[in-house]
Formats: C-alpha cells, structure tokens, sequence
C-alpha cells in the first residue's frame, strides 16, 4: 500500500492538530444550537470520528452514504444516495462534515437535498479543499486544508475502494490508477 504513494502531503499529527482547532471553533460558533452533524460516508467516517471528540457542545449525528466516483478519479457527475438519514433535519442547524470537496458536485447535491427538506441552517465543514477541480459554486465553512490538483488517498478517502486505513493523506502514485 505505502509503495503505491508518490508523496505524503499530510501526517497524521498534521492532521489531529488540524481537527483540533477545528473543533475548537466549531464548539464556539455552535453553542446552544445541538447541531445535527452528518457524515458523508465513506470517505468521512475517519474525519467525523476525530472530528466530534474535538466538539466539546452537546451535538447529534447521522450518517449519509453518497458516491459518484467508483473505481475512477473523476466524479461521473451523479450522486447517488446509498443510505439516507434517520434523524430529521427538518428545523435543525445542520453542520456537514465532507472528507473533501473537489468538483463540489457531491456537496451542492447534498445542500439542495436538505434545503428541501427544510433544514434551519446548512453549515460545511471539509478536511480537504481541492479548488482546481470545481465545477460547482461553493466553499466550506470550516477548512482544514487547501489541497494541489492531485488524486489523494488515505485517512478515509479511497481510489477503488482502497487506501482508506492509511493514517496519513498522501498524493497516488499516477500509474496506479493509468494502468
Ligand atoms: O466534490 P466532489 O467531486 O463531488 O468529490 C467529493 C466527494 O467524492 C468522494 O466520495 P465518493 O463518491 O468517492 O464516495 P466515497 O466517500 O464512498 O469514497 C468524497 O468522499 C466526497 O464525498
Ligand atoms: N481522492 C479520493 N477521493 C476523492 C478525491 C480524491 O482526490 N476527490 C474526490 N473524491
Ligand atoms: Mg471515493
């Protein structure tokens, strides 16, 4: 697995120093609201995870499994939802947490999914930002990091379904997925 990465752009204690401060600011910005927090699956769970231990609010979660990548490292431009929300957001400040926003596709779907279904506030916030690639209007709300035009994998985030467990986050090597 190690041998298929070109470069690590961000260790694991980059990472957790990151979420920390995320979560600080977080915690401040949603005071008395208990946030209905929603994690994108897959690529979230190991964000979310961290994420949360960082809140130190009274908070809510769900989960909600999305995909339009597959096998490939270019969205095919349909969101499909493969496991939809328990809880209700009708009336509830919504924070979503997204491993990362490339194209945006999967977030402004995601959006318009819970505007509709008459959330109170719709807040976002993304461990990884990849602006090069957007072809959707938006940005996240809480950042942690601004990321090259590269496909990246690791600490949840996948290529074909693998790489998830690696605790770091690291650029795939290009002949890994051109073969
Ligand atoms: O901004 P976008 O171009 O839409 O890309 C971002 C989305 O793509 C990935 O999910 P994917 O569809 O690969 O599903 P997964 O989380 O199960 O890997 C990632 O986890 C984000 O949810
Ligand atoms: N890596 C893994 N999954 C992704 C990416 C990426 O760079 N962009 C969108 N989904
Ligand atoms: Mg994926």
């Amino acid at each position: 697995m190690q041998n298929d990465i070109q470069e690590v752009l961000y260790s694991e204690q980059q990472i957790q120093d990151k979420i920390k401060e995320m979560g600080e600011q977080i915690s401040r910005d949603f005071e008395g609201r208990n946030p209905l927090v929603i994690c994108v699956l897959k690529g979230a769970f190991i964000f979310m995870a961290d994420l949360v231990k960082q809140i130190t609010i009274p908070l809510e979660l769900d989960f909600m499994a999305v995909s339009s990548y597959g096998a490939s490292t270019k969205s095919s431009g349909v969101v499909k939802i493969i496991k939809d929300l328990d809880i209700s957001v009708e009336g509830r400040h919504i924070l979503i947490v997204e491993d990362i926003i490339d194209s945006g596709l999967t977030l402004s779907y995601l959006i318009d999914v819970l505007e509709r279904r008459n959330a109170l506030s719709i807040t976002v916030a993304a461990l990884f930002d990849k602006p090069a690639r957007r072809s959707a209007e938006l940005d996240a709300d809480y950042k942690g990091f601004v990321i090259p035009d590269a496909f990246v994998v690791g600490y949840g985030l996948d290529y074909a379904e693998k790489y998830r467990n690696l605790p770091y986050v690291g650029v795939l090597k290009p002949e890994v997925y051109s073969q």
